[in-house]
């Protein structure tokens, strides 16, 4: 007995051990991008959706150390208030840029309330945007949900859908006009490599018949790329370009929909902690492609660790891409 003690003890220890050098040595967590000089996006505009938390927020310190104007888009308003003291703090403390409302407009940061859960937040948002900024270089649709029990939207739309796609749908045509007039000027979105287990099954897009929550988040993923690629299709020619990218695992709070045991938690944490990106690694394809000169005209592609890859038939079909846009258009209401 006392043996078997001792050799599951070691073998717990040299497996925790092996996690630690994997998270050091591992060739997914390396740093990928730096976006350049600091006074890369100076004079920009970038308005990132859900830039509390996570991907978003890292995004969002790493462009307004770049020198942008960085809109954050948030649900809560408090929290989003006290992510971006926090941030200000950080950036200061590291000497980045003077941040505040009476800077000479070089690394600001605003928030403004936005809940894609709400097709009248979406509007309401999209309107003040509209009446403050002069301009919007680039808009990054990163918020999501991921897995959450069957709930609807303020509008009656499947959860994951409505914010992971709907949401962000009408976001993005309700400012194509300001984008366009700011040209060039760039849309990142925010994927999963998680599409491919999706499907867009126009018969029941509400879930009504059947809701699985990894279906469903696949789906709305799904539908991030057939969006991007059909307004890439439709934005030729306008000098703005749409790409779409996915993180890779990053150790966020996108799972906290997800129940885990109490007893498995410390194995799950220490294998996130070995295995997973931290924000900053995970958000550097976003920050590539809303900086680098390198992407300067490139669209409708999908990217990872800031390189082009592949994309499954699925989410290259244009009568499907076509076909959810049309359906999305009526969806939330945008008259023609
Ligand atoms: N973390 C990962 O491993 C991973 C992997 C693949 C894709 N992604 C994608 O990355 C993006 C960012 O996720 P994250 O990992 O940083 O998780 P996160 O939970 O930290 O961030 C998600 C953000 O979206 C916001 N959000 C959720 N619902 C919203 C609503 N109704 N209105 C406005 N904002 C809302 C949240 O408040 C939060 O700020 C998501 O689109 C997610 O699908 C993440």
């Amino acid at each position: 007995m006392a043996v078997a003690t001792v050799a599951a003890l070691l073998a717990a220890l040299g497996g925790a051990l092996w996690l630690a050098a994997r998270r050091f040595v591992g060739p997914s967590v390396k740093r990928l991008h730096r976006g350049g000089d600091s006074g890369l996006m100076h004079g920009k505009t970038v308005l990132i959706t859900g830039a509390n938390s996570g991907l978003g927020r890292a995004t969002a310190a790493e462009l307004l150390r770049l020198g942008a104007r960085v809109i954050m888009g948030c649900r809560d308003r408090t929290r989003a208030e006290e992510a971006a003291v926090q941030l200000r703090r950080e950036i200061c403390q590291a000497g980045g840029p003077e941040l505040g409302p009476d800077s000479s407009g070089a690394g600001e940061l605003v928030v403004k309330e936005l809940d894609l859960a709400s097709l009248r937040s979406v509007r309401s948002f999209c309107q003040e945007v509209l009446q403050e900024e002069p301009r919007l270089d680039v808009l990054i649709n990163n918020a999501g949900i991921f897995q959450c029990p069957y709930m609807k939207t303020e509008d009656g739309f499947e959860m994951q859908f409505g914010v992971n796609h709907l949401g962000h749908f009408l976001l993005t045509n309700l400012l194509l006009g300001l984008l366009k007039s700011s040209a060039p000027s760039r849309i990142v979105v925010v994927t999963s490599k998680l599409y491919k287990y999706g499907d867009i099954n126009f018969e029941d897009l509400n879930s009504e018949q059947n809701y699985n929550k990894s279906f469903c988040y696949s789906r709305s993923k799904l539908a991030n790329i057939l969006f991007t690629r059909e307004l890439a299709r439709r934005l030729e020619g306008t000098n703005v370009t749409v790409n779409v990218l996915h993180p890779g695992m990053v150790r966020t709070n996108l799972g906290r929909h997800i129940h885990i045991p109490l007893l498995v938690k410390p194995l799950f944490n220490l294998v996130t902690w070995a295995f997973f990106k931290t924000p900053l690694e995970g958000a550097q394809t976003s920050i590539y492609l809303a900086s680098s000169p390198e992407v300067e005209g490139v669209s409708g592609k999908y990217f990872g660790d800031c390189k082009e890859e592949e994309l499954l038939p699925k989410a290259m079909d244009e009568s499907v891409a076509g076909k959810l846009w049309d359906v999305s258009e009526v969806m939330v209401g945008i008259l023609k």
